[in-house]
């Protein structure tokens, strides 16, 4: 089962996904993340640094992507394995949208059309909501280019359009809640839908 954590930068995914590889140890979940540990994932994080030209830092994400999938993604499940990823391609339809927005005649439809024939749906999608003025005060010392307020309010209403056209796959978090609170939610959640999955 393949499940994703997805959020606006500050909304406590990194947080919440370390608690689960412990919370969730006794089933030994594969525990990632996007953009991931190859070298790939290093050259996102640096055009994130760069910040250079959106469709190149768009491509590089989906480079990484695709060998998220290749490495990590398809030889876990194969092996029948829990993966739990900390951002994957909801974060590509909610941040790129933004991003190549007047490059762009239809960003949304151009990235889910680009995945469509590669990617491998998450099961169950976690999206940690909250409002944009406590994630902005929580990353005060973690500044990347897409952290600024107004960006982050259009990422995160892109997520919440995402959720909404598929309630099936995505469970809201309400990120406002104690660590603690958010974790045993989400561990629940993950542990019945497993245990459905069966
Ligand atoms: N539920 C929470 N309540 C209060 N603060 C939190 C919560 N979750 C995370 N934080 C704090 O907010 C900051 C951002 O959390 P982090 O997990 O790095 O977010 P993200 O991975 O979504 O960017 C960190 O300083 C973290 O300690
Ligand atoms: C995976 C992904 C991340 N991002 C952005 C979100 C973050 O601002 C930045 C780095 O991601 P990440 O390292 O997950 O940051 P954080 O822990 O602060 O959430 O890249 C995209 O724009 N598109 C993507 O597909």
């Amino acid at each position: 089962m393949l499940v994703t954590v997805e959020g606006i930068d500050g909304s406590g995914k990194s947080t919440l996904v370390k608690g689960l590889a412990g919370a969730l140890a006794d089933l030994d979940p594969v525990i990632t993340r996007e953009p991931g540990a190859t070298w790939v994932g290093e050259a996102v994080r640096r055009s994130i640094a760069e910040n250079d030209d959106p469709m190149t830092e768009c491509l590089l994400f989906i480079a990484d992507h695709a060998a998220h999938l290749r490495h990590v993604v398809r030889p876990a499940l194969a092996a029948g394995r829990i993966v739990v990823s900390d951002r994957y391609a909801d974060s590509r339809y909610a941040y790129q949208a933004v991003t190549l927005k007047n490059l762009l005649p239809d960003p949304a439809g151009w990235l889910q059309a680009v995945h469509a024939p590669f990617t491998v749906v998450p099961g169950l999608t976690f999206l940690c909501v909250l409002p944009v003025d406590a994630a902005v005060t929580r990353l005060k010392e973690k500044r990347e280019h897409f952290e600024e307020a107004s960006v982050l309010g259009e990422v995160q209403q892109n997520f919440l359009a995402l959720a909404e056209a598929d309630p099936e796959r995505f469970v809201l978090v309400d990120a406002l809640l104690p660590v603690d609170e958010m974790l045993s939610f989400v561990a629940d959640e993950i542990r019945r839908r497993a245990g459905a999955a069966r």
